[in-house]
């Protein structure tokens, strides 16, 4: 028997002929932060509501602590799920203070306990000079953190999330996005985040779920997603790269434009597959392949390098510094030596 926390299996949501959510399981343990990575409409905001209990599945089984929220037989109401939600929006009360709002979900709770507990919570998110203050009168950022310890509050089994940050100015989100993770830790609080924000997902989630029209591509840790991507769909959506094609040599070598090259996956002798390589793995410098420089954009910090290698167009980054770069200039580079994800290709 294992200690998972939150299990799906094989869920399925429809609304009507449209397969919102297509038979997606996956486990969260304890204490963990995963996270619904994803573009628009594929389904995250649905998966977030069937495990709140505003959606009923339509297929599958949703299990909490071991114990069915939701099966064919049973379906417990949203209210009974020990759940806490942090909405988009926030949706403080305007009329009340930041200690009112944290203290909304307690009632019932004897008036010393709430003040204790108030209290922990306003140090733990670091809003004890705003205590007093209404939403309106404490910023953005703030106005999330009351939101995280209001949903806190009641000590939920599972905290979720739904883009906690999306109305909030990209450098405060970032920043917020640690500051939560370190404040979920602190409490050992389990955690599901939606968003379709990778850098958010990578700042706060120990798994993210990457979803493709309803279905959970891979359940996996931000590196594993990165480096050891199971689909074409994943390597393309994490991060950026190049598909360059290759026919197998060996069982794990490849012939492609860029030469020979290890692949990761096993296929058949003169199969065609795509192989997924990272900007990061042209290394400038290394006088191993001539290419020519079509265009240098400067970002700041770097400058994007696009670069032309026979018929092949690379591009790759690389940290400013006094050297400058010239259209139609040689660059030498090397490709990285290392396993390269590969897929199977429709092609002969
Ligand atoms: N109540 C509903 N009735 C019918 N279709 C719905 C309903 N809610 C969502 N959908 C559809 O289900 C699909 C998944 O929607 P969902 O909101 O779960 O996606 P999402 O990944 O959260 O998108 P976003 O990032 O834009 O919020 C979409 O095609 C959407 O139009």
């Amino acid at each position: 028997m294992t200690n998972t926390l939150l299990s799906l299996e094989t869920l399925s949501l429809n609304y009507g002929d449209l397969k919102a959510v297509k038979d997606v399981s996956f486990s969260l343990m304890p204490g963990e932060i995963g996270c619904f990575l994803g573009p628009s409409g594929c389904g995250k905001t649905s998966l977030l509501r069937l495990i709140s209990g505003f959606e009923k599945p339509s297929a599958g089984e949703i299990l909490l602590k071991g114990l069915p929220l939701a099966n064919e037989q049973t379906f417990v109401k949203a209210e009974d799920r020990k759940i806490g939600m942090v909405f988009q929006d926030f949706a403080l009360f305007p009329h009340m203070t930041v200690s009112e709002n944290i203290a909304f979900g307690l009632a019932g709770v004897k008036r010393k306990v709430v003040e204790e507990k108030v209290q922990a919570l306003l140090d733990l998110v670091d809003l004890v000079a705003e205590k007093n203050r209404y939403p309106h009168q404490i910023s953005g950022g703030q106005q999330q953190r009351v939101a995280l310890a209001r949903a806190m509050a009641p000590n939920p089994t599972l905290l979720l999330l739904d883009e906690p940050f999306s109305s909030l100015d990209s450098t405060l989100r970032s920043d917020l996005a640690q500051n939560i993770r370190s404040v979920l830790k602190k409490n050992k609080m389990s955690a599901i985040l939606v968003t379709h924000d990778q850098q958010e997902a990578f700042a706060m989630a120990d798994k993210i779920g990457v979803f493709d029209q309803g279905r959970l591509c891979q359940w996996d840790t931000a590196t594993a997603l990165y480096h050891q991507p199971m689909s074409q769909e994943v390597a393309s959506f994490i991060g950026e790269g190049h598909w360059i094609a290759g026919k197998v040599l060996t069982e794990n070598t490849a012939q492609t434009s860029l030469g020979v090259i290890k692949i990761s996956s096993r296929f058949k002798k003169d199969e065609s597959i795509a192989v997924h390589i990272r900007p990061e793995d042209i290394i400038l410098g290394v006088k191993e392949c001539e290419a020519q420089i079509l265009s240098a954009h400067f970002q700041g910090d770097r400058y994007k390098l696009e670069i032309l290698y026979n018929d092949l167009r690379l591009f790759t980054y690389v940290p400013t510094s006094k050297d400058s770069f010239q259209e139609g200039q040689s660059i030498y580079f090397a490709l990285n030596k290392r396993e390269y994800s590969a897929f199977a290709t429709d092609s002969q």
